[in-house]
């Protein structure tokens, strides 16, 4: 199985870029990770929630666009229903029997538009807290990994 990770947004910190790193070496076991970055729509502080939701837009287009073609979608929004790793875990490996690939989708700093949660095959909520669209990734990466213990029935997941 291949997963996806599409998001929006460079990540500059370099602790939330080691942390990655080491997830992606500890999933190398289990699954193919790879990242698939778009440019972050630039937006002035001061934009109109109509120009924001343009903003939306234009990284929807892109968004989707860069879904590898035949990947299960699974778009990552606060507002989504909660999801819990146990569940995490029991998708990946439905991915597995099926022969799927998963594409996870990070939005940018305004969030994913319509357009992409529409088409997205789930969504889904990590937390009633909103998280940076860069933190997200870190942590999406640590709750695949997990997924992947629990699957195997490996200790790591208490
Ligand atoms: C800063 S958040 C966007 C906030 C925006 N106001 C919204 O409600 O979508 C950036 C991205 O990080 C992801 N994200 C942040 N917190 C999340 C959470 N608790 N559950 C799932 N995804 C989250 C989503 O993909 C979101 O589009």
């Amino acid at each position: 199985m291949q997963i996806q990770v599409l998001c929006v947004g460079r990540i500059k910190d370099s602790y939330l870029n080691e942390g990655i790193a080491e997830f992606a070496k500890r999933l190398r076991p289990y699954t193919t990770v790879f990242v698939t970055e778009l440019a972050e729509v630039k937006v002035p502080e001061s934009a109109s929630p109509s120009a924001e939701m343009q903003v939306k837009e234009r990284e929807g287009e892109k968004i989707l666009a860069g879904v590898k073609p035949g990947f299960l979608t699974i778009a990552l929004d606060p507002r989504a229903p909660l999801i819990a790793s146990e569940e995490i875990a029991a998708q990946l490996g439905e991915a597995e029997l099926s022969g799927k690939n998963i594409c996870f989708i990070i939005g940018g700093p305004l969030g994913l538009g319509p357009a992409v949660l529409a088409a997205a095959d789930r969504k889904v909520s990590f937390s009633r807290l909103t998280f940076t669209h860069t933190m997200i990734r870190l942590i999406l990466f640590e709750q695949i990994y997990r997924g992947f213990r629990i699957l195997r029935g490996e200790p790591y997941h208490k």
